[in-house]
């Protein structure tokens, strides 16, 4: 078969746009083919984190099969036990404290989980249980008994590839999986060979080992993209993407695509990317959760950002926080300031070396520093559940072209900005973002990205903050801290 403009290797299948409702679509029936400080935070975060379950967002599920009825009880599931996985991997689930699945597995397991496999683009929003459903995938369709290479997972960053790779060794831990990285300085040059059944990376290190035939992809039933409108974007990550899936095995890869974001641009990409496949979607105005409560702080200028920021350390530091800045050289000059004016804070960006970032990210989620400062590196994915405030030091932006820049051209990146939200928030716990606007034009992209989430952004008074930080020392409520901030929005 001849190779489309777009690379692929199959006709795209009928599009299907961007619902506007929650739908849940299926597949057409043929087959395609000791305790530390975070542990302690995790623990009392855990005592309120029962609303995810009870959330009331919806999601719509279209079926490849036109046939088939997505409301049919068939592919909505309750318990992890109708799933009739082997007991191993549910002792793995329990083992993680999983009780019952969330919405998003209890829609997208049994579609994903059937026989043939169908592939999957599924949406939901950030924090909800997304890994799970596909580590779950990879692991229920790989046979132990084979030494070989059966299931491959891409994410965008390692960090992101280090945490799946964690969830995949939590929950095969009564299984046999081996597993394997494919991610930058990992693997000694002089390995010729890898046979773990799991192998996760990022795309420029598994296409390298592939095309060295370090991975033998001959025997892989399951090709996994997390935070997949990324992967696929013909503006970044997307050709090496597209070069990983031609090198697999026709006919017989099972293709889940996952994110909480879905733009309109990379959709038709998607359905041809992953055929026929299952789809569960989000409404537009849902696409980020609402135990996420969002602010804003009017700063005079860009010496005002810092001073801000300055000012909230100790609010900053009562849980863990993430300050996200557009630009590399931004994050290390207002860490190395902030050091040298005695705050304590770690900054983390792509042009750190390799067991550098391993060590900054491990020591953040163990709870050893509380005010991380990043760039868009560790925008998505990144799960830590004592992370309760993300500051946009700047708006995430994007150029014409696609490209981050911060040059008047720019428009606001809704979708970083959804997923850099939802580093707080995680699975029903409750979050703060505060976004920094210090001009017009950041003003303004500010109001776009409100109208484009449909989400309020409330203001806080810059001298608000001594209060919010009485408030939260004090009485240690979230509550009465929204309370507080949640004045009347006057611009
Ligand atoms: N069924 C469950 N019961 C309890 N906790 C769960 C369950 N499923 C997932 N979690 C927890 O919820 C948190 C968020 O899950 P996960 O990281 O998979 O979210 P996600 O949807 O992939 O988010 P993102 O879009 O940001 O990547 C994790 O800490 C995970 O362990």
């Amino acid at each position: 078969m001849e190779k489309d403009a777009d690379g692929f290797y199959s006709p795209a299948p009928a599009g299907n746009p961007y619902s506007s409702d929650c739908i849940v679509a299926a597949a057409p029936s043929e087959p395609n083919s000791e305790a530390t400080p975070a542990a302690e935070a995790t623990k009392l975060a855990d005592d309120d984190a029962s609303h995810l379950v009870k959330s009331d967002f919806e999601v719509s599920v279209t079926l490849a099969d036109q046939q088939a009825d997505p409301n049919s009880p068939l592919f909505s599931i309750k318990t992890f036990e109708q799933l009739g996985l082997h007991q191993d991997l549910l002792k793995g689930i329990y083992d993680m404290g999983f009780s019952k699945p969330s919405k998003i597995q209890e829609r997208a397991l049994p579609l994903l989980l059937s026989n043939p496999p169908q592939n999957m683009i599924g949406q939901s929003q950030s924090g909800t249980g997304k890994t799970a459903a596909f580590v779950l995938t990879m692991l229920s369709r790989v046979d132990f008994s084979k030494p070989k290479t059966q299931a491959i997972c891409l994410a965008p960053s390692r960090e992101l590839a280090r945490q799946i790779m964690s969830v995949v060794v939590a929950m095969g831990k009564f299984t046999a999986v081996q597993t394997e990285y494919a991610i930058k300085d990992h693997l000694p040059k002089t390995v010729t060979r890898v046979d773990a059944h799991v192998v996760v990376g990022t795309p420029g290190t598994m296409t390298d080992l592939i095309r060295r035939r370090v991975i033998d992809v001959s025997e892989v039933k399951v090709f996994v993209l997390d935070e997949a409108d990324d992967m696929l974007n013909q503006d970044g990550l997307g050709d090496q993407t597209l070069r990983v899936k031609n090198m697999l095995p026709r006919n017989q890869v099972q293709i889940l695509l996952f994110s909480a974001t879905f733009p309109d641009n990379v959709r038709n990409f998607a359905n041809k990317f992953a055929p026929n496949a299952n789809k569960i979607e989000l409404q537009k105005t849902e696409l980020s959760v609402d135990n996420i409560r969002q602010f804003y702080m009017d700063c005079k200028n860009e010496e005002h950002k810092y001073e801000v920021l300055v000012s909230l350390y100790n609010l900053l530091t009562i849980g863990q926080s993430i300050i996200f800045c557009q630009h590399r050289h931004t994050a290390d000059r207002i860490s190395q300031r902030m050091s040298a004016e005695g705050h304590k804070v770690a900054s983390l960006h792509g042009a750190k070396d390799a067991s550098e970032r391993d060590t900054i990210i491990d020591s953040f989620r163990e709870g050893r520093e509380k005010v991380l400062i990043t760039t868009n590196v560790i925008a998505r994915g990144i799960d830590i559940l004592q992370v309760n405030m993300v500051v946009n030091y700047d708006l995430p932006l994007l150029n014409e072209r696609g490209e981050r820049n911060n040059k008047d051209d720019a428009h606001p990146d809704i979708e970083t900005y959804i997923h850099r939200i939802g580093r707080t928030g995680r699975f029903g716990r409750k979050g703060i973002s505060i976004n920094f606007v210090h001009d017009k034009r950041t003003w303004s992209q500010m109001e776009q990205i409100e109208k484009a989430t449909g989400k309020q952004i409330v203001r806080i008074e810059t001298n608000d903050v001594d209060e919010m930080e009485e408030v939260r020392n004090n009485q240690q409520s979230y509550g009465a801290l929204y309370q507080l901030i949640a004045c009347d929005r006057s611009k």
